[in-house]
């Protein structure tokens, strides 16, 4: 028997690595399955009160802020959105603010929730993008004090089935595409399908929800404090497929927010500084902090949502747009 011949064979080739804008997934987060299965029903169970109740709550965007509950739309603005939101803000003497019974009876749970992921969840990350960034380990952490005035929430949202006939006319699209204004989104699993994200040649994919993962997502803030290295994920929310169209589309979102007046530029970083990113990649006219930047998007946004204009505004403020995507 002649040896077999043996192959000479060259290192393997990598394919190109996606460039694909995307969440990412935290898992090993702490939070147990019944926790956060408790949120949800703590969220169903205010959804489920009384329109009445719900309305003594109601928050005012048109002002640019989302604290307390935004109905959803109906009459002649029923294809502008089909969520009901309820924002429960940090739990600091700066948001003291009425509460339906529902809630305050389970205010300590609701609190403990909503630090666990402040501390557990959202300070590491930060860390993390700090020594991504090259930069002091804390500086973004002394940025995000709970303590200090600004706003973070915890949302319960409820959307709403609609009939083909209704969804047809926005063209399957529950929430168009957009950026979230914030430092990062914390979506916890969401068993009905429809959010996707937008890849960068414009094409949209569903986000998976493991069980076991809380998809985070990078928001405004972060880009601009990292003069565009981190992308503010596009993203929307669309028509379940048929077999889930039927039911009600509970959503579990916590909402982190850089401290109220931190101004929105780059840090000084030198992995910003090699990469030539250090001057702004989209200039504000004049300073613009954090909390401007939210309050200017979602007073654009009420003025959408409420039919006071037809088209959503492109720019926000000092000059700088937000972009839309269907
Ligand atoms: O409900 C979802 O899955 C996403 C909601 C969202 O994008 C938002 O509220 O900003
Ligand atoms: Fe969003």
């Amino acid at each position: 028997m002649s040896p077999s011949k043996v192959e000479t064979i060259s290192t393997y080739e990598y394919p190109e690595e996606t460039k694909e804008r995307c969440f990412f997934y935290v898992v090993g987060h702490g939070f147990s399955d019944e926790e956060i299965r408790r949120q949800y029903a703590l969220c169903e169970a205010f959804f489920d009160l009384p329109v009445e109740e719900k309305t003594k709550y109601l928050c005012d965007t048109a002002k640019g802020d989302f604290r307390g509950y935004k109905p959803r739309s109906t009459g002649k603005l029923a294809t502008r959105d089909n969520d009901e939101r309820y924002n429960i803000p940090k739990f600091t003497p700066e948001h003291e603010r009425p509460h339906p019974q529902l809630i305050r009876d389970h205010w300590e749970e609701i609190r403990a929730f909503s630090l666990k992921i402040h501390n557990d969840v959202l300070l590491p990350l930060l860390r993390l993008f700090a020594y991504v960034l090259e930069i002091d380990e804390d500086y973004l952490v002394e940025r995000h004090r709970y303590e200090a005035e600004g706003l973070e929430y915890l949302r319960y949202m409820k959307y709403h089935p609609r009939t083909a006939e209704v969804d047809a006319q926005i063209g399957n699209i529950w929430a168009k595409g957009h950026t979230d204004y914030n430092t990062l989104t914390f979506l916890f699993h969401q068993p009905i399908a429809g959010l996707q994200v937008q890849t960068p040649e414009g094409n949209w994919k569903y986000v998976k929800s493991p069980r076991d993962a809380i998809i985070v997502n990078i928001a405004d803030a972060l880009e601009f404090l990292s003069g565009g290295y981190l992308k503010s994920t596009v993203h929307r929310v669309v028509r379940p497929p048929e077999d889930q169209v039927n039911r009600p589309r509970l959503s579990l979102i916590y909402f982190a927010r850089p401290e109220a007046n931190i101004l929105l530029k780059p840090v000084v970083s030198p992995l910003l500084q090699r990469l030539g990113l250090q001057a702004e990649t989209e200039h504000f006219s004049h300073d613009v902090t954090a909390e401007e930047w939210a309050r200017a998007r979602i007073a654009k946004d009420h003025r959408f949502r409420t039919g006071l204009v037809d088209q959503r505004e492109k720019e926000i403020i000092a000059g700088v747009n937000q972009k839309y995507y269907d």
